[in-house]
């Protein structure tokens, strides 16, 4: 291991928890298409706003980290509608990947919305530093926080949307006495850690069953789903009553990341029209 590497090592956990000023000023891509939004403006994205579209969220976890900014600019290019980030600390989930000083290099290259997925545990203190650096939706798994609703409102105290991650195993039964209080719930169609992992199929009910919960109770909830997405199974999912589709590998994976998620809309819309009939 090299002097720099222990070096960086050790600075991690106070870098990871600093605040965005720490940081210093952001800085702006130059790129036109990229721009930051209104601070004033409390839902500069409208994100969770019910869309008539399905939308699409590639995973970075599949892009090349070493043109991190460049692949993002591709996607959104190509209609990405939201960056999904993997957060990943080798304790909840077998695997390590980036964290918030990435978040931050990252953001000034995104017109879209940053929506964080923490497989970490514990989660609050990363809440914190992922919204300094410009998270704009943050989910976490209930199983890695004592205190899900504490959790849940330290996310929407500092003006970001708030959602909750349910594994393949987790039942709809940990919503039941928070599902007014997120705005969105991320289904887990493979386990987290890795992407490129074949969808489970029994996400399908359980997105199903959720969207009758969330209907029946009238709450606008957006329904996301991450895990083997891809162009074959958009439609079922759009069918099956889901708002965002994260797509890692599907998209990244392809020659063509535009025409990728084209696809993956263009199936997901059709199943979703015929949710919709
Ligand atoms: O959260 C994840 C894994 O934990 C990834 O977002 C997900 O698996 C996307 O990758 P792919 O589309 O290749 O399955």
């Amino acid at each position: 291991m090299t002097v720099a590497t222990i070096t960086l090592l050790r600075l991690w956990p106070v870098a990871a928890t600093m605040p965005l000023s720490f940081l210093g000023a952001l800085p702006r891509c130059e790129h036109p298409e990229c721009y930051r939004p209104d601070p004033l403006d409390p839902d500069p994205f409208g994100v969770l706003i019910m869309s008539p579209s399905v939308r699409i969220a590639p995973s970075l976890l599949s892009a090349d980290f070493a043109f991190l900014a460049q692949e993002a600019r591709v996607v959104i290019e190509g209609g990405a509608d939201l960056l999904h980030f993997d957060v990943m600390d080798n304790h909840y989930v077998p695997n390590l990947t980036v964290g918030p000083l990435v978040c931050a290099a990252l953001k000034p290259h995104s017109s879209v919305p940053i929506d964080v997925h923490l497989m970490t545990r514990p989660v609050d203190a990363l809440i914190d530093s992922f919204a300094a650096v410009g998270a704009d939706l943050i989910t976490f798994h209930p199983e890695a926080s004592d205190h899900v609703h504490r959790s849940l409102q330290l996310i929407k105290g500092k003006g970001c949307k708030a959602g909750l991650v349910l594994n393949p195993a987790t039942p709809l039964t940990v919503l039941d006495h928070v599902l007014g209080d997120l705005d969105l719930v991320l289904v887990m169609s493979v386990n987290p850690g890795f992407g490129g992992q074949a969808f489970i199929p029994s996400a399908l009910p359980k997105i199903r069953a959720l969207r009758r919960m969330i209907d029946e109770a009238g709450l606008n909830v957006a329904i996301e789903v991450d895990g083997g997405v891809k162009a074959d199974n958009a439609f079922e999912l759009g069918a099956a009553g889901a708002d965002i589709l994260v797509a890692g590998s599907a998209v990244f994976g392809a020659r063509d990341r535009a025409q990728a998620i084209a696809a993956i809309r263009e199936r997901a819309q059709q199943g979703r029209a015929q949710h919709l009939a």
